[in-house]
């Protein structure tokens, strides 16, 4: 996708780019790399960081890749140390990582939430406090955007994401007011269904739920996804912190993604009908 942006944008910055490997990730690595800012990359799968880190470097891009598992602390204190040794000082992070499984409420194992959880709003929060510690706040400039999910109005069909979504949505917040004194700007992104390897994982049927429930009737592409996290990690988004851009076609306000079962409704409490006689 061309860029709107002007060549030398984040030329002399470094930004890092969690899930970097792939989809959402590897385009806004991409994107910020065109742009002119050095790229680190992380995820758990060392051969996906490679390749993502081979095909950055042939486009010029000076990259630092490692293998790095949010959830967990100590790999996530080890990368971004390593990423100032190797790159310099980050002023833009991209907490990108993240994903989970289809389940009903009713039926997640008690691990499963606790997985998905961690890896969402865990690994975020781990990520964030560490690189606003070593390299945003001593430099007293940072931009932070964080790739949520359409929970506007729930996530039916996903309650585990949905609840670590809007925890990082509310993270988003306090950071932005308690950070702003550091000039660290903290933002969200919120996707709606967007084509990547990600959701080439979902089955078909859903995928083409959901587009038929999307206003504009198609899917996002993550390089549109990417721009958006350009113009939010740029100066040109100075004044802006503290707030989730939603990029779904309009889906957060319309369409849904769970049928809700045909089903008889209960009978309304006795108050309910002796309020109505009223
Ligand atoms: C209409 C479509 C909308 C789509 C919108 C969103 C799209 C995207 O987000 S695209 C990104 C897509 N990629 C993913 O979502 C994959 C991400 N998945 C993972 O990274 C991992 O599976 C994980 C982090 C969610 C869990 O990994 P891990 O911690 O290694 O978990 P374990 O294997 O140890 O299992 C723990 C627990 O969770 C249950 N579980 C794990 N995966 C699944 C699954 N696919 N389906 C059902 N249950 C799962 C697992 O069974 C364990 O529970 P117990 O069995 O009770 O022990
Ligand atoms: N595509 C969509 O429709 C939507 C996507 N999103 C979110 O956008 C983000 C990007 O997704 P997308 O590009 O579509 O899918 P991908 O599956 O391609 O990207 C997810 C990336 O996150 C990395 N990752 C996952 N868990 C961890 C972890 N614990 N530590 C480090 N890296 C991790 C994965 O790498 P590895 O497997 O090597 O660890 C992978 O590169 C995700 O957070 C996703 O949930 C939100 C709404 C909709």
């Amino acid at each position: 996708m061309p860029s709107i942006f002007r060549k030398d944008l984040f030329q002399g910055q470094v930004a890092i780019v969690t899930g970097g490997g792939s989809g959402i990730g590897l385009a806004t690595a991409t994107t910020l790399g065109e742009l002119g800012a050095k790229i680190a990359i992380c995820g758990r799968k060392k051969e996906k960081l490679d390749a993502a880190a081979e095909t950055l470097a042939k486009r010029g891009i000076e990259v630092f890749a490692d293998a790095c598992d949010i959830r967990e602390m100590e790999q996530v204190t080890a990368f971004v140390a390593a990423v100032k040794e190797k790159l310099g000082t980050a002023s833009v992070l991209v907490n990108n990582a993240g994903g989970q499984f289809p389940t009903t409420a009713e039926t997640v194992s008690a691990r499963g939430w606790e997985a998905v959880v961690r890896n969402n709003l865990n690994g975020t929060f781990f990520m964030t406090q560490s690189v606003a510690n070593l390299h945003m706040i001593p430099a007293k400039r940072g931009r932070v955007v964080n790739v949520i999910a359409n929970v506007a109005r729930g996530f039916p069909g996903m309650v585990h994401t949905g609840a670590a979504r809007a925890g990082v949505e509310n993270m988003t917040k306090t950071l932005a007011i308690e950070w702003a004194q550091y000039n660290v700007q903290v933002n969200a992104v919120a996707p709606g269904v967007i084509r990547t390897s990600g959701t080439d994982q979902y089955p078909p049927e859903l995928l083409e739920l959901s587009r038929e429930r999307t206003p504009m009737k198609r899917l996002g592409t993550a390089g549109e996804v990417a721009q958006l996290i350009a113009y939010l990690a740029s100066d040109a988004a100075f004044f802006v912190t503290g707030v989730t851009w939603y990029i779904d076609g309009g889906a957060h306000l319309w369409g849904d993604n769970w049928i809700i079962a045909d089903a008889e409704p209960p009978p309304p409490p006795a108050i309910v009908a002796e309020l109505a006689k009223e």
